[in-house]
């Protein structure tokens, strides 16, 4: 069986005054497979993306990324990893203002290096028009819409082939049918690609589309359920049946 891109065995991390911001997690993510973290508000979805990251090199336990035991890397060694084996996908799509679509997809291949500029060029072409974003190559972020940017991120966070996709509410600043869109094309470039995708989100409707579904509560990572728990309902028993 291939290797899992992410093992996580007992990882745990700590902070002044937070003894158990993550807790004794343990996770395995198979290429072109999916999973979603869901958890309140300070329950550390983001300190775990950290982690899965390599953006927060201070926690216990291990991590295996690629069969590659990477939890007691050097910054530097980290920063390389990240540059070829992660991909990012924000909430805000977090793309540089001052560059075109084009040139926002190009930065992780500058950072790599290895290529001629009309190569990465040509590369990042094709990436935009994965995402149906060929047209708008030359346009700045700030006349592209909310949906648009967020193709052209998932464009940027897929040119360097990662194994590893972390997406931070990819679909937290898009109305819902533009959410559902990115997230089938989230879903489709991954599994195209073969990478292993890890998404924090607050929707039901997403977690749904993964094949996983992970609870964080309080730094402790389980199986979550896949259907919602219906909203108690505080209305008066005579206007619950009326539809009110
Ligand atoms: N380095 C740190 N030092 C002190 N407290 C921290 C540190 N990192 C995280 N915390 C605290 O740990 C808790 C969990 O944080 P985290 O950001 O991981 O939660 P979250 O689940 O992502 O929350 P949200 O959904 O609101 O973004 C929060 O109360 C946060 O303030």
């Amino acid at each position: 069986m291939a290797e899992p891109v992410i093992q996580l065995r007992g990882v745990g991390k700590a902070v002044p005054g937070l003894p158990h911001l993550l807790s004794d997690v343990s996770l395995s993510v198979e290429r072109g497979s999916s999973v979603a973290i869901m958890g309140r508000s300070g329950s550390g979805k983001s300190t775990m993306l950290s982690v899965l990251g390599l953006l927060d090199p201070d926690f216990a336990g291990e991590y295996l990324l690629n069969g590659q035991r990477v939890d007691r890397l050097s910054s530097r060694a980290c920063d390389r990893l990240r540059g070829t084996e992660i991909g990012f996908v924000f909430q805000r799509f977090a793309l540089f203002a001052h560059l075109s679509a084009l040139e926002n997809v190009m930065v992780p291949l500058r950072h790599r290096g290895g290529s001629t500029e009309r190569a990465m060029r040509h590369r990042a072409h094709a990436a935009l028009d994965s995402v149906d974003m060929g047209h708008a190559a030359r346009r700045r972020p700030r006349h592209l819409s909310g949906g648009e940017q967020q193709r052209v991120a998932i464009a940027r966070a897929l040119i360097n082939d990662p194994a590893l996709i972390l997406a931070d509410e990819p679909t937290g600043s898009l109305d819902a049918d533009t959410g559902r869109t990115i997230v089938s094309l989230l879903l489709g470039r991954v599994a195209e690609q073969g990478a292993a995708l890890v998404v924090v989100t607050h929707e039901h409707d997403v977690a749904a589309e993964m094949d996983d579904l992970l609870r964080l509560t309080r730094g402790t990572l389980a199986p979550g359920s896949e259907v919602p728990a219906p909203a108690a309902d505080h209305r008066p028993p005579a206007l619950a049946e009326a539809g009110a």
